[in-house]
């Protein structure tokens, strides 16, 4: 048999493979191309499908096989690949000789990188699949592969051919499948034991130069291991685990085999995309029964741990999530549009006391908040989070407290000294507890999302104060107060605003409902704690 030489643990890695499966249908989706489509979605690859035949099967057994002319599968796979990047490919059931030809020949003309075969021959009843001429054709196609993947029973059978084809040697109780004289294929016997079934894996690799990795699904006792044989480099890889107690097992070897070329495109490396692969089916195997399909053999649930994991539904947009927080904050927004101390301050009927009172708590919050700020700066993913967390802090020292400095200055808070001296009150206390308590809990997006209302309220009142939403006093330039009230409508504070809304519900979008849900709290917390903020100087 001619060996394949070629190494894809160099290949470039690719973060969304493009995978194709050669298989038969399933229509109870449990096996077939049914199962590889979901394995290769469920392990992060985009799935394609050429269809070599039709079964008519459930969860109890295969009641049909209707091969389309084989010159169709060729147009499926043409078509595909004349168009599309293939990175993968995963051979399931080949129908016949004719169908298995035609897979030969276009896996020579196409450059696909990676090649992983999972000779479906045998059925679990021991039950042959393949006639002897597709048995023998398939023992051809075997060098083409890069991993072989057979179960016990394809396993001894794939080892008895090869020995067959190297010394014609008989084995079993009949004709080796190698012998092209013999029409009725002979009875199989299975490894007995896990050490000779790595030998005979290790016998097919040897004569295919493909890998192999040997099942243990169907061995008795309590485990279930796999092996990576490779005879070139003289490596067995055992992959050990427990046998999962479950009855829906079927579709295991069509599930493994698309989730190991899928991941071995994205990884590079056989033992860690057979690792990942593994720990994938074993999540999937012990959900298999919750999805109570058929009264047989059922499916593995290819989707337990996403949805677990992931939740169900779509995670809203930045932007759905931006209007649903301040839609949600509607009443505070309202409750602080109607407060005495601000309609004072839009009208320039606020006194002096409390308009100092106010600055100088304000100024106290400033303070802290510039310290919560560079906690997000330092808990933020990304140098672009961390750059702006970092500014904002720095903005809100310098700038702010620069402002309220040049107020407050011989106001009896600073004493002429420029040290500020005033306490703060219980509003600005409970609304930094809130801020540096969840700057502790050390989870960034909640924190972001914490910090969000000060930015955004201040600066909706700002420019609807500048419009004159509040009357028209606000923009009178002989305004008490309106050095302060331009403040309020900065645009550079608007800018940095609409940054930090994107940064903060870009973070929301991508995070679980649950930790979500979080962050919609901690924004809901810090707008109440503005408005008693407000409230306070008159309150
Ligand atoms: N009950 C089980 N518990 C754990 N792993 C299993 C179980 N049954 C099958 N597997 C795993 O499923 C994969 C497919 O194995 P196998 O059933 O031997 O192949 P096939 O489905 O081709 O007959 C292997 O990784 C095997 O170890
Ligand atoms: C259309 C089709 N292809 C393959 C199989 C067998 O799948 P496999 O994963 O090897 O199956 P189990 O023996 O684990 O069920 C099939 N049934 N149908």
């Amino acid at each position: 048999m001619p060996t394949r030489q070629r190494d894809s643990a160099t290949r470039a890695e690719r973060r969304v493979p493009r995978v194709l499966s050669i298989a038969g249908s399933d229509p109870s989706g449990g096996a077939g191309i049914q199962a590889d489509l979901k394995s290769i979605a469920a392990v992060g690859g985009y799935g394609m499908s050429a269809i070599t035949a039709l079964t008519a099967q459930n969860t109890r057994g295969v009641r049909g096989v209707h091969v389309p002319p084989a010159e169709f599968l060729a147009a499926q796979l043409d078509a595909i690949s004349d168009d599309i990047t293939i990175d993968a490919v995963k051979i399931g059931m080949l129908a016949n000789a004719e169908v298995i030809a035609v897979v030969a020949d276009w896996l020579r003309r196409t450059a696909v990188p990676i090649v992983v075969l999972d000779p479906v021959m045998v059925a679990t009843s021991g039950d042959r699949l393949l006639d002897p001429e597709a048995e023998r054709a398939l023992r051809d196609l075997l060098p083409l592969a890069d991993l072989i993947t057979p179960n016990l029973l394809e396993l001894a059978v794939l080892a008895n051919a090869v020995a067959g084809a190297e010394d014609g040697a008989r084995t079993g109780d009949g004709a080796g499948a190698g012998d092209a004289s013999a029409d009725a294929a002979p009875t199989i016997a299975p490894a007995t034991t896990w050490a000779e079934a790595i030998a005979q894996a290790q016998a097919v690799s040897a004569a295919t130069g493909a890998r192999v990795l040997a099942k243990g699904g169907h061995l008795p006792g309590g485990d279930a291991p796999d092996a990576l044989v490779h005879a070139a480099s003289a490596t067995v890889i055992e992959f050990g685990g427990e046998r999962i107690a479950t009855t829906a097992t079927h579709g295991t070897g069509c599930s493994l085999s698309s989730a190991v070329a899928t991941l071995q495109a994205e990884l590079g490396d056989w033992e860690a995309a057979i690792g990942e692969a593994r720990r994938w089916l074993r999540e999937s195997l012990r959900q298999g029964e919750a999805l109570e399909v058929g009264g047989g053999h059922g499916p593995v649930s290819h989707f337990a741990g996403l949805w677990s994991r992931g939740g169900l539904r779509t995670a809203p947009t930045p932007a759905e999530i931006a209007d649903e927080w301040w839609n949600g904050i509607a009443d505070v927004r309202a409750a602080i549009d109607d407060l005495p101390f601000i309609r004072a301050l839009a009208d320039g009927t606020l006194e002096r006391e409390p308009f100092l009172g106010y600055l100088a708590q304000d100024a106290l919050y400033l303070r802290d908040y510039a310290r919560v700020l560079a906690e997000a700066s330092r808990l933020a993913p990304d140098a672009a989070g961390q750059a702006f967390w970092a500014n904002s802090a720095h903005g809100s020292l310098v700038g702010e407290l620069e402002l309220h400095t040049s107020w407050l200055e011989g106001a009896g808070g600073t004493a002429g000294t420029g040290v500020f001296t005033a306490e703060p009150d219980a509003a600005t206390t409970a609304y930094l507890d809130h801020l540096l308590a969840t700057g502790a809990r050390g989870d960034y997006a909640v924190l972001a999302a914490a910090v969000l209302p000060c930015f955004w309220i201040y600066v909706d009142l700002g420019e609807r104060l500048a419009a004159g939403g509040f009357g028209q006093r606000a923009l009178d330039p002989g305004h008490p107060y309106a050095s302060w009230l331009e403040t309020y409508a900065d645009p550079a504070f608007a800018v940095a605003t609409r940054e930090a809304i994107e940064l903060v519900t870009r973070e929301a979008a991508a995070a679980t409902p649950e930790r979500r849900e979080a962050m919609r709290r901690a924004f809901r917390t810090s707008s109440e704690h503005e408005l008693a903020f407000f409230a306070a100087p008159l309150g």
